[in-house]
């Protein structure tokens, strides 16, 4: 049994590595990541993760596959990863001194069997000032990163109070993810 993992993102290998899970093989997706108009961002972002899996090319029958989306939710306006240092400050700004919503959709197949789950987290962030959303989007930590922070990097210095799971918001809810891929027979903790 080979595990795929249907990610390009580098956060999502190391945080697998961090409870001693190594994939066989590692296959960036390629979707449209384009919402749908007035879809909501818990349903965009468990289509999207389904949408990686089924679009991994090469699959055998034994293999399972792990995909996942992030997506970060201000009210029901989905912030994805922004286009440019623009839109990453818009992002910024919006967040400043409010909560947000953090879902990461996990999807797993083996065969013809399908898992999803669907981590929520919720994340403050306090007032920005011009200068700090400046200084952030100078270290370009911002980059490839849904709502234009990490919260594993200098980010976590505007980040007084989260609630849910931290390696959801990074990317790969070590919890749930642990729970799917037994789900499909990968043994995860059970390796000699
Ligand atoms: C909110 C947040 C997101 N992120 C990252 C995780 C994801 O890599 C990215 C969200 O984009 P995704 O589209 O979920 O993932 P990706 O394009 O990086 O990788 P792939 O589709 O190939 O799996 O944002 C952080 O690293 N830290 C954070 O605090």
């Amino acid at each position: 049994m080979r595990l795929i993992l249907g990610s390009g993102s580098p956060r999502r290998l190391e945080l697998l590595a961090s409870i001693g899970v190594v994939p066989d093989a590692v296959i960036p997706p390629d979707i449209d990541e384009t919402a749908a108009p007035s879809e909501l961002p818990r349903r965009y972002c468990e289509r999207l993760a389904r949408e990686k899996c089924e679009a991994m090319p090469g699959i055998a029958t034994d293999d399972v596959v792990l995909c996942a989306d992030t997506t970060v939710a201000l009210g029901r306006r989905i912030l994805g990863k922004p286009a440019d240092r623009a839109e990453a400050a818009k992002y910024l700004f919006a967040l400043s001194g409010r909560r947000h919503r953090v879902f990461t959709a996990i999807a797993v197949r083996h065969g013809d069997r399908r898992w999803l789950r669907v981590s929520e987290s919720r994340v403050r962030m306090k007032q920005l000032s011009d200068a700090e959303v400046n200084a952030y989007l100078d270290t370009d930590d911002w980059k490839g990163k849904a709502g234009a922070y990490g919260i594993q990097g200098p980010a976590s210095a505007f980040i007084p109070w989260i609630s849910g799971s931290h390696s959801g918001i990074v990317g790969l809810p070590l919890h749930e993810t642990t729970t799917l891929l037994q789900s499909a027979g990968y043994p995860v903790w059970s390796r000699a």
